[in-house]
């Protein structure tokens, strides 16, 4: 059975049933048997019947019918119930098994445009042939925020609560403004005269102090979600590996984790704020609406076909957002970039060239910004007939109100509310149109968020290996490794290497030539492509990540430093450490008496990035960062490069100091590597020879040849 004809089956059914029902009880005079209570038990009955009748017609309950017919079902003894809760007053109407006829039309009328704006919003069933994946993606995301929001259930349980309640107030004003009218106008009498206008205010007063309160829990649930989020996304994001860095800039991450996640986040706090808000007041003044007029009501609905044409403009309006975002995260990127190497900028002059690539970036978003303000605020086609034949439906209104008034079916203030309520419910079905349409824009911004969620770094998990004893052998077995940029040149080739415990290695060669690539696996920033790296005799990726760090320490080529003081440099990545310690590590690295001069000594912030501080400075504050883990395997990445000679001479002898450690230098000074028990040379990612100094220079090879050529300046 196709779809249209289930619900055309449905529809039918539902008519016929209320027909018969209604009648068969209101000439029974029966209409109010089992109150409200029999309402609730007949809705659910119904419920279950149909599921009952779906399942046999169809065998499998397509979604948006299951959601249809509930809401068919339910509608009527949740208005009912809210109706008596809130204005019995109002209804006047004695409630039974079957609710009164204005109730059964709402509950179909509304069951169906809230099925159907959430089928062209976020489709799931067959039945939609035109449906598009990527809705389909977006109902799935939606749906995974939404799950994100469950430790704030209590808040935003409490928000819906006086969403409601402020939404019932408001749409009640115009009520009571109709009633104060018509109070003018007829005969005067006080005491109504006084109930209606104290209805109003208390209506006006309860629906602005319910709004703030909803607000107010709204937003609190927001930021309490882009907190959960924010850290979800940074606790992945540090886990991930180093290739997904280099192929991810750091501006447009940032830009995930600052932008994105604040827009996901509005997506469900601020957009299910506006989409139940304009939901409950939209069926709540089809209510009243068609309580004064259902002639009126009928002739209100012509302008729903009209939202289509909006949604259209709206579509086209978020494909911009959606570039616009794109832009807006390369101006980031490319702004953070020139600031934070602003040295580098200034020392080249090119202060120009950077600012013109940012105004470029400016101008892209400036772009986007006028297409997609040109799209949603410039009248356009379908925007001027929408406002055509919404004036027409007004024209056509007031001649039937005045119509009505003459035969006296309508008074004069119940036309005015009429018309108050009309002018509101279109603005509420614009509203409806627009959320959907932002909703789809913030799900692309949830896209992006839940996808760096949900991504696994390449590289294998780390082991539980935690030796007691270390020796600190490495060994390369046929390591072959390639960046993933570059995944046709290989940095290594079938590289087999030994550093031997206790005993200093360097590695030289020619630029290029794999040294640093080398220490990267050591320090098992990268995994090898072919072969292993090997500690003790253990892959490197069998040991615990804490351990191996703190085991295997390295002084980069350029070390980093982070914004705060000393101390928290030396002491980086311990969980505790003593002073004593960073103050031994410091004396070690000869950056001690250094550190005893500055004012506040061990607590002096570096500046950002260590930019108080000299490079050589830096090089030693680094050398302690390493030594401070009482490494096994040290590892130093031209370290010495930047330091005096004083310096480089105490470091150095720090360094021979070191029993029992395994050291790699990678140097291309000749004092580092002569004292090296080992030497490996490596030129175009091999190992082209090897031995001790003495050994290399009596060979005459390569080592011969690059000393005399670079070591000998
Ligand atoms: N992140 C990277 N992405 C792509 N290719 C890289 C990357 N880093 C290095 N390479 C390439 O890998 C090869 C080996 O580089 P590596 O840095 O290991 O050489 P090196 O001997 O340490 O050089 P230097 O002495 O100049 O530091 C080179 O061809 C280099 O261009």
């Amino acid at each position: 059975m196709t779809c249209s004809k289930a619900y055309g089956l449905v529809l039918l059914w539902e008519l016929l049933q209320w027909g018969a029902f209604w009648a068969g009880l209101v000439l029974l005079e029966f209409s109010s048997a089992g109150g409200l209570v029999g309402l609730w038990a007949f809705g659910l009955l119904r419920a279950l019947l149909y599921s009952f009748a779906l399942l046999l017609a169809d065998g499998r309950p397509q979604p948006v019918l299951a959601r249809w017919v509930s809401m068919l079902c339910l509608l009527p003894p949740v208005f009912e119930s809210g109706r008596m809760a809130i204005v019995p007053a109002v209804s006047g109407n004695v409630i039974g098994l079957v609710p009164d006829p204005g109730t059964v039309v709402l509950a179909v009328v509304s069951s169906t445009v809230a099925c159907l704006a959430w089928e062209l919003g976020f489709p799931d069933s067959d039945c939609n042939p035109g449906r598009k994946k990527e809705n389909q993606k977006a109902r799935v995301q939606l749906m995974r925020v939404v799950r994100y929001c469950r430790p704030d259930i209590f808040y935003l349980a409490a928000a819906f609560l006086f969403l409601s309640l402020g939404v019932i107030c408001e749409t009640f004003i115009p009520y009571y403004q109709g009633k104060v009218i018509d109070m003018l106008g007829a005969q005067f009498r006080h005491n109504s005269f006084s109930y209606a206008i104290g209805g109003m205010a208390f209506v006006s007063v309860g629906s602005s102090l319910c709004s703030g309160l909803r607000g107010c829990l709204f937003m609190c649930s927001l930021a309490r979600l882009n907190k959960r989020m924010r850290h979800m996304l940074f606790h992945n994001l540090v886990q991930q590996d180093i290739p997904f860095f280099e192929e991810n800039k750091s501006g447009s991450l940032t830009s995930r984790l600052a932008n994105d996640v604040d827009k996901m986040g509005r997506s469900v706090a601020l957009n299910s704020n506006v989409l139940l808000r304009s939901f409950v007041k939209l069926f709540g003044m089809l209510y009243l609406m068609l309580g004064l007029s259902w002639q009126l009501t009928l002739l209100s609905m012509a302008e729903m076909p009209l939202l289509v044409l909006l949604q259209k403009t709206y579509n086209t309006y978020i494909q911009y957002l959606k570039q616009l975002q794109d832009c807006q995260a390369h101006a980031k990127e490319l702004a953070s970039q020139a600031v934070a190497s602003v040295r580098t900028v200034r020392s080249f002059g090119a202060e120009q060239q950077e600012l013109q690539r940012y105004n470029e970036a400016l101008e892209r978003i400036h772009l986007m910004n006028t297409s997609s303000r040109s799209v949603s605020d410039v009248p356009s086609g379908p925007y001027v007939s929408a406002q055509c034949v919404t004036v027409g439906i007004k024209v056509a209104m007031l001649f039937q109100g005045r119509r009505l008034i003459s035969s006296d079916q309508l008074s004069i203030g119940s036309l005015l509310a009429f018309v108050l309520f009309q002018k509101d419910m279109v603005s509420n079905m614009r509203q409806l149109v627009y959320v959907f349409g932002d909703m789809l824009a913030t799900v692309e911004a949830a896209d992006k968020v839940l996808k760096l969620l949900d991504r696994k770094p390449d590289q294998r998990e780390s082991g539980e290996l935690v030796p007691t004893t270390l020796l600190g052998r490495i060994t390369f077995h046929n390591v072959t490794f390639c960046y993933s940029s570059r995944p046709d040149s290989p940095a290594l080739k079938a590289v087999t290497l030994e550093l031997r415990p206790g005993k200093m290695t360097a590695l030289v060669g020619p630029s290029g030539g794999g040294k640093s690539s080398c220490v990267c696996l050591l320090a098992r920033l990268y995994d090898p492509m072919e072969g292993q790296v090997q500690l003790d005799g253990h892959s490197l990726h069998c040991y615990k990540h804490q351990y191996l760090h703190q085991k295997v320490a390295l002084v980069s080529q350029d070390p980093v430093l982070f914004s705060g003081s000393i101390r928290h440099n030396i002491e980086y990545g311990l969980q505790r450490c003593t002073l004593e310690k960073v103050q031994e590590a410091a004396k070690r690295a000869n950056v001690h008496n250094f550190i005893c001069t500055l004012e506040q000594g061990y607590n002096t912030g570096v500046g950002e990035c260590g930019d108080q501080l000299s490079s050589g400075q830096k090089q030693c504050i680094a050398i302690a960062r390493a030594l401070v883990r009482e490494p096994q395997v040290l590892i130093l990445d031209e370290a010495t490069r930047g330091m005096d000679v004083n310096t480089e001479h105490a470091v150095k002898g720090v360094l021979a100091g070191s029993v029992g450690q395994t050291v790699l230098v990678v140097a291309h000074r000749l004092e580092t590597v002569e004292k090296a028990d080992h030497i490996i040379f490596m030129e175009d990612g091999e190992v082209v020879e090897q031995g001790t100094h003495q050994e290399l220079m009596a060979k005459k090879g390569r080592y011969h040849r690059l000393k005399e050529e670079l070591f000998e300046d």
